[in-house]
C-alpha cells in the first residue's frame, strides 16, 4: 500500500463519521438504500468458468478513461471534469484513494458496501464507491466480484453505470460508479398505493431497462439478475441498471435482418392506401448463450433455472416479464407461500393467462401490457418473446407504440409518488428540448384535452406522457 493511502486509512478512521473499511459489514448498523424486503438472489454454480483469483499487488489503479472513451455517457461532463481534475494533478495521472472523501453509507449487500464520494478538491461531483472486502470474500464470491469489475469496464450506455475507477488497495477493491440518489425501483414500487405503478410510469421504467438489456445482450451478456432492486433512479428520474456479478458473458454473432412490414400509406377520398415496405433490422442476441448454473431471485428465476436445467439468454426476457407484471400488479406472479412453492409454481406447466377485470374500467394500456406479460412468460424458451431476435421483437410490441427509442433519454420521467426528479432549465436543454412558456403551456392543454376526451370514448390509445417533448424542436435544437 502507497504510504499516502495508510495516512489516508488512519485519518478515516479516526474521522467522526468512521467509514474506515476495515471494520466487517454488518447489515445492522449500516444505513441501507435497499429496503429490508429487498429479495437476495441465490447462485448454485456448477460450470462457471472461473476468472484467475485476484493478484496479490497491495495497490494498483487502473488508467482512467475519459469521456472520450464512453461517447454514450459524455454527457456526464460534471463527473468526467471532476476526475479529470484530480488525475491532472496526481503525480502519477491515476486516480487513488485519497483523492476521495466518503460522506456516507448508501447501501450494503452480498459483495460489499456502497458509500457516497465525492473528490477532495472538486466538490460538484457525486460517486458511489462499491467496495469490496476480498479477504472475506469466498473464492465463487470473488469470482462475482472480478466478472463485475470485468463487465462494469466495457459497459458505455445512458442506462447502465459508467465505471470512473477502479482501485485495488491492499486487501479492497474499489469501483468507482454513477451515483443514483433515488433509491432503487424496489423502494419506489413499496410507496406507492397497493405498490402498483400506472401504465405510463411501467411503460417508462420498461422501455428503458429493455435499452439496457439490449444494450449487454448486444454485447454478449446475460444479465440473470432483473429485479426491481438493481433497478436503480438516477437524479434525473432515468434508470440505471446495477450488480452485474451473477451476469455471464458468450459469444454474439450480430446480423442484419430484412423484414416486410404494413405501412399506413396516402390517404386518398375515404380510402386509407397502404404500402408495403422492407426493413433492415440489427440484430444481436446471444442465442446461443447457454450456462448451468442456478442463479438469480426466486422469484425471477425462469421454469428452465428452476428446473436445474441449462440455460441463455431467455431468463433475461422471462424476468423481464415478471418486472413488468410485478410493477402493474404490485407483486410477482409465481409467488408462494414459501420459496420452494414459488419454485414449485414457476416449474409447473400451467402457461399465464392474464384476464382483464370483470365490469371494471381498466388504465388504457393494461390490455397491451397483459399481452406482452404472456408472451414474455412463455414457460418453453424456444416459444418466448425475445430469445430469438432479443430486443427488436419486443420493441416492437403494441405496449411500447409511440416511444421514440432514441429520443427516451430527453424524456422527461412519469411522475411518481415519492420521486422528487429536479428537471431544471439546464437538465431539459441536455437533450436539447427547449422551448417558449407559451409553446410549453399549448402542449399541455392540448395534451389534457386529448386525454379527457380519450378517457370519455374509451379509446384504447397508447397514452404518451412524453408530448411536450417535441421531437421536431430537439431535431432544430441539436
Ligand atoms: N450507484 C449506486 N448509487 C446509489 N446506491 C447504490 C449504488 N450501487 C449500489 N447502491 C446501493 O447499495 C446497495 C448494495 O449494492 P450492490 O447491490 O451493488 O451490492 P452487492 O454486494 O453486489 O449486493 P447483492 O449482490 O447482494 O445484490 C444496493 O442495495 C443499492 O441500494
Amino acid at each position: 500500500m502507497e504510504q499516502d493511502d495508510c495516512l489516508y486509512y488512519s485519518n478515516l478512521a479516526d474521522s467522526d463519521l468512521d467509514l474506515s473499511f476495515t471494520s466487517v459489514a454488518t447489515t445492522a448498523t449500516t444505513v441501507s438504500a435497499r429496503s429490508s424486503l429487498a429479495r437476495s438472489s441465490l447462485t448454485l454454480s456448477f460450470n462457471e468458468s472461473r476468472l484467475s483469483t485476484t493478484s496479490n499487488t497491495t495497490f494498483s489503479s487502473t488508467a482512467v478513461p475519459n469521456a472520450n472513451h464512453r461517447p454514450h455517457r459524455s454527457h456526464d461532463n460534471t463527473n468526467w471534469a471532476a476526475i479529470k481534475a484530480a488525475t491532472t494533478l496526481s503525480h502519477d495521472g491515476a486516480l487513488h484513494l485519497r483523492h476521495l472523501k466518503l460522506l456516507r453509507l448508501v447501501g450494503s449487500g452480498n459483495l460489499g458496501r456502497v458509500f457516497l464520494c465525492r473528490l477532495r478538491d472538486y466538490d460538484h461531483a457525486n460517486f458511489a464507491l462499491k467496495v469490496v472486502d476480498r479477504d472475506s470474500l469466498t473464492s465463487k464470491k470473488l469470482s462475482q466480484v472480478q466478472t463485475e469489475a470485468k463487465i462494469l469496464s466495457t459497459l458505455d450506455h445512458p442506462f447502465l453505470p459508467t465505471l470512473y475507477a477502479h482501485l485495488e488497495v491492499s486487501h479492497y477493491t474499489c469501483l468507482l460508479m454513477d451515483y443514483c440518489p433515488h433509491g432503487d425501483l424496489h423502494g419506489l414500487l413499496r410507496k406507492q398505493p397497493m405498490n402498483r405503478l400506472s401504465v405510463q410510469a411501467v411503460r417508462f421504467f420498461a422501455a428503458e431497462v429493455l435499452l439496457a438489456l439490449e444494450y449487454l445482450h448486444s454485447r454478449g451478456i446475460v444479465y440473470r439478475d432483473l429485479k426491481p432492486e438493481n433497478i436503480l433512479i438516477r437524479e434525473d428520474g432515468h434508470i440505471m441498471l446495477s450488480d452485474f456479478d451473477l451476469c455471464f458473458q458468450s459469444d454474439v454473432s450480430p446480423r442484419l435482418e430484412n423484414r416486410t412490414q404494413i405501412n399506413a400509406g396516402s390517404r386518398s377520398c375515404f380510402v386509407q392506401r397502404q404500402r408495403l415496405e422492407r426493413v433492415t433490422e440489427f440484430v444481436a442476441e446471444p442465442t446461443a448463450a447457454f450456462s448451468r448454473s442456478c442463479v438469480g431471485t426466486h422469484e425471477y428465476l425462469s421454469p428452465e433455472l428452476a428446473s436445474g436445467g441449462g440455460h441463455g439468454n431467455g431468463v433475461d426476457w422471462w424476468a423481464f416479464g415478471v418486472l413488468i407484471y410485478e410493477l402493474l400488479y404490485g407483486t410477482t406472479p409465481f409467488k408462494g407461500g414459501s420459496k420452494d412453492s414459488t419454485l414449485r409454481n414457476i416449474a409447473s406447466n400451467r402457461g399465464v393467462r392474464l384476464l382483464a377485470p370483470v365490469g371494471e374500467r381498466e388504465e388504457p394500456g393494461m390490455a397491451e401490457a397483459r399481452d406482452l406479460i404472456e408472451k414474455l412468460l412463455v414457460k418453453d424458451p424456444r416459444k418466448r418473446l425475445g430469445c430469438a431476435r432479443g430486443a427488436t421483437d419486443v420493441k416492437r410490441h403494441p405496449f411500447f407504440n409511440g416511444i421514440k427509442w432514441p429520443l427516451i433519454r430527453a424524456y422527461r420521467p412519469p411522475e411518481v409518488r415519492g420521486l422528487v426528479v429536479k428537471w431544471s432549465k439546464s437538465r431539459a436543454n441536455v437533450g436539447g428540448v427547449s422551448s417558449p412558456r407559451w409553446r410549453r403551456c399549448f402542449w399541455k392543454k392540448l395534451a389534457c384535452f386529448m386525454r379527457i376526451k380519450a378517457s370519455k370514448y374509451r379509446l384504447n390509445c397508447n397514452h404518451n406522457y412524453y408530448s411536450h417533448v417535441d421531437y421536431h424542436k430537439i431535431k432544430k435544437s441539436s
